[in-house]
């Protein structure tokens, strides 16, 4: 039997920082085994939101659940959540004097017990899923933008997370090295079966793998549906940022807190 609760569950959620509101009234569902593209300006609380789902920064009000329950704040059930939710951040984070190979393991020899030869097998495993076994030897410094993007994926996958987050994963990369990067996340998403969550304002290279969108402008949720409804509407601050206009309801000093309510 497939579990048919969403994911993510967020419900009229506001998120504040240094005591300001942020985002305010989100309300969202990430069915299982899709993809969501989280798309908005630059400062419109993209990272923000990020962090509320793994429980890095609380709700200031409303609800968020991830993997089935309401996110913890004690600390221990906060990590043994977090192990649910693969990581991809905007810098690869890999560590430089390890190899590919090292890197990939570091999560499961810090959360698992698994004897070496099994940890040796799972990484293979992982570097292969992203296309890069021939790479396990290679330090970070010997690889291109690209595969060092691969192989902080291949890390991110390596405790078999359910739910996969993507920040910005495309910075830095090159069109050819977007399109493999997005491709690899689609593939990766429907083969393992995950759920991955895609935050980004390369809009252009998102739309075409993800399954539903929303956008984030102005403090809020301005837009949820699908990238075909996302590329037809007619709104003009939909319009505004797609087109990628400095003029029109986006200020172009995008401030995406709205004042008064935390204060
Ligand atoms: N630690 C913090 N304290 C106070 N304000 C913060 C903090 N972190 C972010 N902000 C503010 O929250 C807003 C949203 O920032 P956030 O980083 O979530 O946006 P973003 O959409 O991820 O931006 P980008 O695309 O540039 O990464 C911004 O106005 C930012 O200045």
């Amino acid at each position: 039997m497939t579990d048919a609760s969403p994911i993510v569950r967020l419900d009229q959620l506001r998120l504040d920082r240094g005591g300001r509101t942020v985002l305010r009234d989100i309300s969202l569902q990430v069915p299982r085994g899709s993809i969501v593209a989280v798309l908005g300006p630059s400062g419109s609380g993209k990272s923000t939101l990020l962090s509320a789902l793994t429980g890095e920064l609380p709700a200031a009000a409303g609800t968020v659940e991830v993997l089935g329950q309401p996110v913890p704040r004690s600390q221990r059930a906060l990590l043994e959540l977090r192990k649910g939710i693969g990581v991809l951040l905007q810098g690869n984070g890999l560590l430089t004097d390890l190899t590919a190979a090292e890197n990939v393991a570091l999560p499961l020899r810090m959360h698992t017990r698994l004897p070496a030869p099994v940890i040796r097998r799972l990484v293979q495993m992982k570097l292969h899923a992203v296309g890069l076994r021939a790479a396990a030897d290679a330090y970070p410094r010997e690889l291109s933008g690209g595969m060092a993007r691969r192989v902080a994926l291949a890390r991110a996958l390596a405790l078999d997370p359910p739910l996969m987050i993507y920040d910005e994963p495309l910075t830095g990369l090159d069109p050819i090295a977007s399109g493999v990067v997005m491709s690899l996340v689609r593939r990766l998403n429907d083969t393992l079966g995950l759920t991955s969550i895609v935050v980004t304002h390369h809009v252009h290279e998102t739309l075409p793998i993800a399954d539903h969108a929303v956008v984030i402008a102005n403090g809020g949720l301005v837009f949820s549906g699908t990238p075909a409804q996302l590329q037809a509407s007619t709104d003009p601050l939909i319009r505004q940022f797609l087109n990628g206009e400095p003029d029109g309801p986006i200020p172009f000093e995008s401030r995406a807190f709205t004042s008064g309510e935390a204060a």
